[in-house]
């Protein structure tokens, strides 16, 4: 909200970036533990222009404050958050812990009036040794599980979850043809490619209040998981076959509208797509010409420059 006074807009908010908590869980039946690791960030929008304005802080939460209230294990007074998620004896997803930082912020302060949390998790996976599932061993992932959870003080919420990093490559079931020729093309047309991709999405989910989000117990980890495998499924194909790709664009829009066609509480998802290019190796000599002739067998593998591809597809929704 922009606040205006002696003719002079200002815009402002304030908050702590990349607090790091991690949290076990012990389960008391089989002895399992589960694990997360989170980095998290804050921003409030708040009635503190004197702060701006004149030499008066009187309004402002200090961001020390903000790393307190929640930071893990905390004995002192006031620590509420804290409290509250030791309380919950059951795992949360990480969407419901930046819903529960967001309501306490603003509701806590009076003078603040949104709350932006944005977290995201490492993708801590639990190891298998001899086949079984460890029950307190845990490795590193690639890819990441991101949250945006904007609370209002009214409980409006929006909430946006998504995945950095997924990177996915196949080695054929890809071209690209019928594109733009003009005197600078030299790219040629081909219906054979190794197609590689490194993708960022995020996806919004239709909850417009915290108090309308479900309460299935880590309803938003399970949907993480099923998003990844839906966007997975569609850029590969079926195991055996595949499925072709004429463009990372196209790939992408499916990707996409499989998304909200599975996800009804999904309305709309962003993606970004790099193409990222393995170039065919052909190597000759004089009297070699066909040293390394390439056969979609030798590529050099590169990072730069990529395509840069992004879209959002969103359902249409009708003005009835
Ligand atoms: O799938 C592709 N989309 C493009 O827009 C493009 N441009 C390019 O050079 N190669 C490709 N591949």
């Amino acid at each position: 909200m922009a606040q205006e006074a002696d003719g002079i807009r200002l815009e402002q908010k304030h908050g702590k970036a990349r607090v790091r908590v991690g949290r076990v869980w012990r389960d008391g039946h089989d002895g399992s533990h589960h694990f997360v690791e989170w980095n998290v960030s804050i921003s409030l929008l708040s009635h503190c222009l004197s702060s701006y304005y004149r030499d008066d802080n009187s309004d402002i939460v200090a961001t020390d404050t903000m790393k307190n209230t929640w930071f893990w294990p905390i004995f002192y007074v006031g620590m509420k958050v804290y409290v509250k998620a030791k309380e919950c004896e059951d795992r949360l997803s990480v969407e419901e812990f930046s819903i529960l930082i967001g309501k306490h912020f603003c509701s806590f302060y009076p003078q603040v009036y949104t709350a932006i949390v944005n977290i995201i998790e490492k993708p801590w996976e639990r190891v298998s040794i001899g086949g079984k599932p460890h029950l307190h061993g845990f490795k590193l992932g690639s890819e990441t599980h991101t949250v945006e959870a904007r609370v209002e003080k009214s409980g409006a919420l929006n909430l946006n979850s998504g995945i950095a990093g997924l990177a996915l490559l196949k080695t054929t079931q890809s071209g690209f043809e019928r594109f733009v020729r003009d005197k600078y093309t030299i790219l040629p047309e081909t219906r054979e490619r190794m197609l590689a991709t490194e993708v960022n999405a995020s996806w919004r989910y239709s909850y417009d209040s915290v108090a309308s989000i479900p309460t299935k117990g880590l309803y938003f980890s399970e949907n993480f998981m099923d998003v990844k495998k839906v966007l997975m499924e569609t850029f590969f194909g079926p195991p055996e076959t595949g499925v072709y790709s004429p463009s990372v664009q196209r790939t992408l829009y499916l990707m996409g509208s499989a998304v909200l066609r599975r996800f009804t509480d999904v309305s709309s998802i962003h993606l970004k797509m790099p193409n990222i290019h393995f170039l065919p190796v052909n190597l000759s000599t004089k009297e070699n010409p066909s040293m390394v002739k390439f056969k979609d067998d030798v590529y050099l593998p590169t990072d730069e420059p990529h395509g840069s591809i992004e879209a959002t597809v969103s359902r249409v929704t009708s003005k009835l």
